[in-house]
């Protein structure tokens, strides 16, 4: 049994996720043959165009995959709990699941106001989950729901605890979430897109405030985004997802000096420091900020070989033909799914 105060441990290391849904064409397998750990107090960055599985990803490990397209989740997912035990997420009876969500295992996503409870004050949805959760009675919560605010420096929390969803401003709802989803001290966040949907300073003040906060509790973090700049910053390691699988994934400082999958190389391409340095100009002398060409191949029109071959640069026949595995990247770490790619371990 391994203790979870162990700082390298690994929190969650999740083994061949696939996942697939019902839909009015059939079954579609969203995700496949995701694999990747995150260690205590670390940050994985999930990237990828629209499309590409993060947010399935991310919900299949929470297990909030609505039963309506009757998901089917497949592989593990194993998860350090706080008593050092390690329990593999999809055979946890469900009552069991429930008790580690929101209370060991947390979420936030996009848009605050779809998971806040509009009917409720932001002080009684918090103290209600801790109530929940951490057994706290009727004072205990509601003291603790205030701190929390303070926590993600929400201004005049004291006020503000009694106010209601709507009374706040979009930056100010999303730090609420992030005091609901951090009230029970969870050990592993998922930020789903946490900051798409708000003005840049505000993205940047509540990436810097997942930042303290991860660095004060040392919970781990698996942060979703399609905006790669922001991920230099914020995270150590970054996995790259397209058409539902990791194309590549290793330490961010590697990924962004030297990508190895041309999909991740076209990413890094799109983004505007790069374009500075490929000091690409249009004729107006306007830097050109290169876009992917082509689209991402419909679930249910794979092409037999590699997912990107149809957009890649560097395709020939063997890639039409076959699907690369995910091959270790020799002296550097991490791994790619690429047969053109330079580096990888024969
Ligand atoms: N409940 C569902 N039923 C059927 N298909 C689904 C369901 N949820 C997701 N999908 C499909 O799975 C694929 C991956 O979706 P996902 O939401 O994970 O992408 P994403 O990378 O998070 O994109 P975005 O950045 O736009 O959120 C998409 O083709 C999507 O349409």
């Amino acid at each position: 049994m391994t203790n979870s105060s162990d700082s390298n441990a690994v929190r969650i290391e999740v083994e061949s996720l696939s996942t697939s849904f019902m839909t009015d064409h059939g079954r579609v397998q969203s995700v496949r043959d995701v694999s990747f750990a995150i260690p205590s107090g670390q940050t994985l960055a999930l990237v990828g165009e629209s499309g590409s599985g993060k947010s399935v990803t991310s919900l299949s490990l929470m297990g909030l995959h609505a039963r309506t397209s009757l998901p089917e989740v497949g592989g593990r997912a194993l998860f350090l709990r706080r008593n050092g035990q390690r329990v593999s997420l999809f055979d946890l009876p469900e009552k069991e699941f429930r008790t580690l969500r929101g209370n060991e295992m947390a979420m936030i996503f996009q848009e605050p106001m779809t998971s806040l409870n509009p009917l409720l004050t932001v002080g009684e949805q918090i103290a209600e989950a801790t109530r929940l959760h951490l057994a706290y009675g009727r004072k205990e919560a509601w003291a603790h729901a205030q701190r929390m605010l303070d926590l993600v420096e929400i201004p005049a929390a004291a006020r503000r605890v009694s106010e209601y969803p709507h009374e706040l401003s979009g930056g100010m709802r999303q730090r609420v979430m992030i005091a609901l989803a951090m009230a029970c001290s969870p050990t592993l966040l998922i930020a789903d897109e946490p900051t798409t949907a708000l003005d840049v300073t505000i993205q940047a003040q509540i990436l810097a405030l997942i930042g303290r906060l991860q660095k004060e509790t040392g919970m781990s973090v698996l942060f979703i985004t399609h905006n790669l700049g922001v991920v230099a910053q914020y995270a150590d390691n970054v996995a790259v997802m397209y058409a539902g699988k990791i194309v590549e994934m290793g330490d961010v400082r590697r990924v962004f000096a030297k990508p190895a999958h041309p999909y991740t190389q076209a990413l890094l391409n799109c983004l505007p420091a790069m374009a500075k340095k490929a000091n690409v100009r249009d004729g107006h002398g306007r830097l050109r900020l290169a876009a992917i060409e082509g689209q991402v191949s419909s679930p249910f029109n794979m092409p037999p070989g590699c997912a990107f071959s149809p957009r890649c640069p560097l395709a020939d026949a063997q890639c039409d033909a076959a699907a690369p595995e995910s091959t270790r990247l020799e002296n550097q770490g991490g791994y790619v799914r690429c047969f053109k790619a330079q580096g990888v371990v024969a």
